[in-house]
């Protein structure tokens, strides 16, 4: 019950893997049949992946995942200069929302800590669970260079309004004079293989993606618009051989890459399958919480005008025997009250209590029956030791 921490490998992903570290070991660079024979995989990865967000192949950069995404330009990025950090007016702006996960908003906090930007953290609606597209808009400067927004919150499972983000800055930056356009990058971690995500209909710049998060191995890739011609700007972290187009050196992981674009196949294929079952296990998950507990039971992801992932349910308890899940973030400590939760507006005694349930393309409606006996003996037991 813990799926928005990771996914198992989809055993036809564990195939392709299992294929290209037996049948494609030659190292992608070589011009000789072995090479060409790991090539290709990677060639078809890069395919599937840019099919699943709706982008074109070339747009794609394969990652080691979610986290190595983020960095600063080591060059004048966007037409703003990092190095010149002399006039902090001068200093690029990012504007971002306080509900990202630490990959994102780490990065930024580092950037304003070391003088290199200037951040705003706009606070998230507590009516809604999202960031509102006004209060984004109102943070805009004439120094902003990046607005970076998740798609889907990982603890509360609420989609961000993104398109609608997307939308009103695509207006400004038609209208800018002498500076450059805004550029805009958002998390979808959370979002991919359970909702459709695609980059043209967002209108972003950037996007991230996770593949431990829709049952492939825990590498990644990010999406950089129009990125062979000249596009949105992507300045390598790293130097070496010359892989991804110097992008990302280093020689590929052939095996894990052909994980990534085997799962971005399998979700082309099911996204509707997947979507609406997890949506019915998680739906009745929640129904029968509120039987057994009724007003004991705070969900903290559903906000009447706000949607949400079809998988997510975010509540209270700690007592289970079977049931394995998290109380907040799986990377967050797990002895204080989930910031995202507070951000959010849930008080601090229900945030402290949180369990977040996130279910799964396998988890079934008998899954179901045992969770809710599990947590309902915690509640005895709890209740018991009170
Ligand atoms: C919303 C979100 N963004 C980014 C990440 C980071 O991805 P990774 O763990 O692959 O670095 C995660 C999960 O770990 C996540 O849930
Ligand atoms: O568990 C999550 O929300 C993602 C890993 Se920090």
């Amino acid at each position: 019950m813990d799926y928005n921490a990771t996914t198992p490998v989809d055993s036809e992903v564990l195939g392709a893997i299992t294929a290209s570290l037996t049948g494609a070991w030659g190292n992608p660079s070589s011009s000789h049949e072995a090479g060409l024979a790991a090539k290709s995989i990677i060639d078809e990865a890069r395919e599937n992946v840019a099919r699943m967000v709706g982008a074109k192949t070339s747009d794609i950069v394969f990652t080691s995942g979610g986290t190595e995404y983020f960095h600063k330009s080591h060059d004048r990025q966007n037409g703003v200069d990092f190095s010149k950090g002399d006039n902090t007016d001068s200093l690029p702006h990012f504007i971002t929302s306080n509900l990202e996960h630490d990959s994102v908003k780490l990065v930024l906090e580092h950037f304003a800590e070391e003088g290199l930007a200037k951040v705003s953290f706009v606070p998230a609606s507590q009516t809604t669970g999202c960031v509102e597209v006004e209060d984004i808009v109102s943070s805009i400067r004439p120094t902003t260079c990046m607005i970076t927004v998740m798609l889907a919150n990982n603890e509360t499972g609420v989609i961000q309004p993104i398109k609608e983000i997307c939308e009103r800055v695509q207006q400004i930056n038609a209208n800018r004079r002498n500076q450059p356009p805004i550029l805009l990058h958002t998390d979808a971690a959370q979002a991919i293989g359970k909702i459709n995500v695609d980059v043209l209909d967002l209108d972003v710049d950037y996007l991230t993606i996770v593949g431990h998060k829709f049952y492939a191995p825990r590498n990644g890739a990010i999406y950089v618009r129009n990125l062979e011609e000249k596009g949105a700007p992507l300045y390598p972290m790293l130097y070496g051989g010359g892989q991804e187009r110097n992008y990302r050196p280093g020689t590929e992981n052939t095996a894990m890459i052909a994980g990534l674009g085997k799962a971005a196949e399998l979700v082309v294929q099911n996204l509707d399958k997947y979507q609406k079952h997890m949506e019915e296990v998680r739906d009745h998950l929640e129904v029968r919480l509120m039987e057994e507990f009724g007003d004991n039971i705070h969900f903290n992801g559903k906000f009447d005008t706000s949607s949400r992932l079809p998988n997510t349910c975010d509540k209270v308890l700690s007592k289970c025997n079977i049931v394995q899940a998290s109380v907040g973030a799986a990377c967050h400590s797990q002895n204080r009250a989930s910031p995202i939760l507070l951000a959010i507006g849930v008080p601090d005694s229900i945030a402290r209590n949180a369990l977040r349930l996130s279910v799964g393309r396998e988890t079934t409606l008998s899954d179901i029956d045992f969770v809710i006996s599990d947590l309902k003996q915690a509640v005895q037991y709890l209740q018991n030791q009170a």
